[in-house]
């Protein structure tokens, strides 16, 4: 099995590419839905971000305001660096954990849809393959500006604060072009599934997992033959 690491921009048609590749059998981890599983109530890092962020970052529901939170660590790059410390290692054995899941269940390829994998700089090292969902830029303008409401000036502050799509382009190994209609994605998509399906990138790991299962067959084997003597 091998890793996929899917990113993109805002509204540029993560999901939408994601639900193509669900549809198609395809195994996706959504490293945002993690994140928001890792911090509900009673988890550990829950409790940690209140104590160092205080009750002050809580909803009424004992949730955590996203919005707070976002703004305080937005502002202090010190404090940004701590709440990644409470919530990365817990996301990263979630999704280690999903990983070995899907390998168990015989999948040749797993994607991570990871919204920062570009910007992280870290993450595209453990991918071996990497896809950008890509729209261009006026059509990512026009699209937000249809999903949210929001004015045409604050949806260019938004994208101002994001890495521009087109500085992603180099760093990717594959492009999915979703500035045309959905039709066109969706060819694309089933271009790039086939090719990561019939690529035979996945047998490193199968053979070795194989090796190991075989060795501690025959590990146990022997100790078993040694008590009944
Ligand atoms: N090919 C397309 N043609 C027309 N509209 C599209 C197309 N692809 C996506 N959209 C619309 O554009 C908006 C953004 O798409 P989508 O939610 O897939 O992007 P996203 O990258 O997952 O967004 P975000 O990460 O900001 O949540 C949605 O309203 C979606 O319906």
């Amino acid at each position: 099995m091998f890793l996929v690491g899917l990113s993109g921009g805002i509204a540029s048609g993560k999901s939408t590419v994601v639900s193509i590749l669900r549809g198609l059998g395809c195994a996706v981890i959504d490293a945002d839905v993690i994140a928001r599983q890792v911090v509900q109530v009673g988890t550990p890092a829950h409790s940690q971000i209140i104590f160092h962020f205080g009750e002050e970052v809580l909803l009424k529901n004992g949730e955590l305001d996203r919005e707070k939170i976002g703004a305080i660590v937005f502002s202090n790059p010190e404090k940004r660096a701590l709440l990644n410390s409470i919530t990365h290692p817990p996301i990263r054995r979630a999704m280690l954990r999903q990983t070995l899941c899907y390998f168990f269940l015989g999948y040749k390829y797993v994607i991570l849809d990871i919204p920062l994998l570009f910007e992280s700089g870290t993450m595209t090292r453990y991918m071996k393959h990497t896809v950008l969902v890509y729209c261009d830029p006026q059509t990512q303008v026009e699209r937000l500006i249809r999903r949210s409401g929001l004015s045409r000036e604050d949806v260019q502050k938004r994208l101002a604060a994001q890495l521009p799509i087109d500085s992603k382009l180099p760093l990717a190994d594959h492009v999915i072009d979703n500035s045309g209609d959905r039709e066109s994605t969706r060819r694309q998509v089933l271009q790039l599934h086939h090719r990561l399906q019939s690529s035979l990138g996945y047998l490193p790991t199968r053979i070795a997992a194989l090796t190991v299962g075989a060795g501690l067959v025959v590990l146990m084997w022997s100790l078993i033959r040694r008590l009944w003597q």
